[in-house]
């Protein structure tokens, strides 16, 4: 059956998204990684189906290119609050994931403040197979090393460096991923701290390889940065696709507002969601 989707991006973090909220829809990996395929498919950084939920007004799902499922997509979750809360009719929302229940409050002048709950900063939390300090972790690759290790419904792992841009992300950025260190994988930010509100940072992100932007990744890298004490608890977040704002509370509640944008509408072919499609 053929399914309509919308084409949303947080500063060029792309997203298909999927309503299934009236017409149930599961989808295997398979599928996922078939709809990702920027030539054969549609393409995606994530893929966002959206579910009923007894109590909240969404439940997003969030589903990788490489057909794995994240706790955690910040950028997305601001498109969705965007979408929900024009057809609910009301600017503040609450997002279920897997990982638990999200408050979002969309602003008059279009930009999306979500509360991404408290960074969680145990070293199972994050999950390490290991115990170490989570502000300075073994994991190495290259020159990246020493890194700080946080969870915000996903893992990171943020490794502060001189000059971000130079540093070879498609190289160390698999390698990190695939550590031994992280037994569910992990998202790996690179960050170079500009001034005490100011951080540039790039992503290697866990399922999906370099994208323009990672919400989660900027609250990673700001709450890392903080406990750094190279930070202050309000600061911007410079990424490839544009600034987040992100501001960590004293209750460890991390805030992250930016913008939202919906770039087409379309519909998937059947062949696209065809139950064969090879695993
Ligand atoms: N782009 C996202 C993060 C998406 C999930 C990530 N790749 C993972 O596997 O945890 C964001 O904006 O946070």
């Amino acid at each position: 059956m053929a399914r309509r989707f919308l084409k949303m991006h947080g500063l060029g973090n792309d997203f298909v998204v999927i309503d299934a909220r009236h017409d149930p829809l599961s989808l295997t990996a398979a599928q996922a990684r078939a709809i990702g395929d920027r030539r054969t498919g549609v393409g995606f950084d994530q893929l966002i189906v959206l579910e009923r939920d007894a109590g909240a007004d969404v439940f997003m799902r969030i589903l990788n290119p490489d057909g794995s499922e994240s706790g955690a997509c910040g950028n997305a979750t601001r498109c969705v609050a965007s979408l929900v809360a024009g057809g609910l009719g009301k600017d503040d929302l609450t997002i279920r994931t897997i990982s638990g229940l999200l408050g979002a409050t969309v602003h008059a002048n279009g930009l999306v403040t979500v509360d991404m709950g408290p960074a969680r900063l145990g070293w199972q939390d994050i999950p390490l197979s290991r115990e170490e300090d989570t502000l300075h972790l073994s994991a190495a690759a290259g020159p990246l090393a020493d890194a700080v290790g946080v969870n915000m419904g996903n893992p990171h792992a943020v490794f502060f460096v001189p000059d971000a841009e130079a540093v070879d992300l498609p190289t160390h950025g698999p390698v990190l991923e695939h550590h031994p260190l992280f037994p569910q994988r992990c998202n790996i930010e690179v960050a170079t701290v500009l001034s005490p509100t100011l951080v540039r940072m790039r992503v290697w992100e866990r399922g999906a390889g370099i994208t323009r932007a990672c919400g989660s990744g900027a609250c990673a890298v700001g709450v890392a940065a903080i406990r750094r004490g190279l930070a202050e608890r309000a600061l911007t977040v410079r990424l490839d696709g544009g600034d987040l704002h992100i501001a960590w509370r004293e209750d460890g509640h991390v805030l992250m507002t930016g913008p939202v944008a919906t770039s087409f509408e379309g519909v998937l072919h059947p062949s696209l969601l065809d139950e064969r499609v090879p695993a």
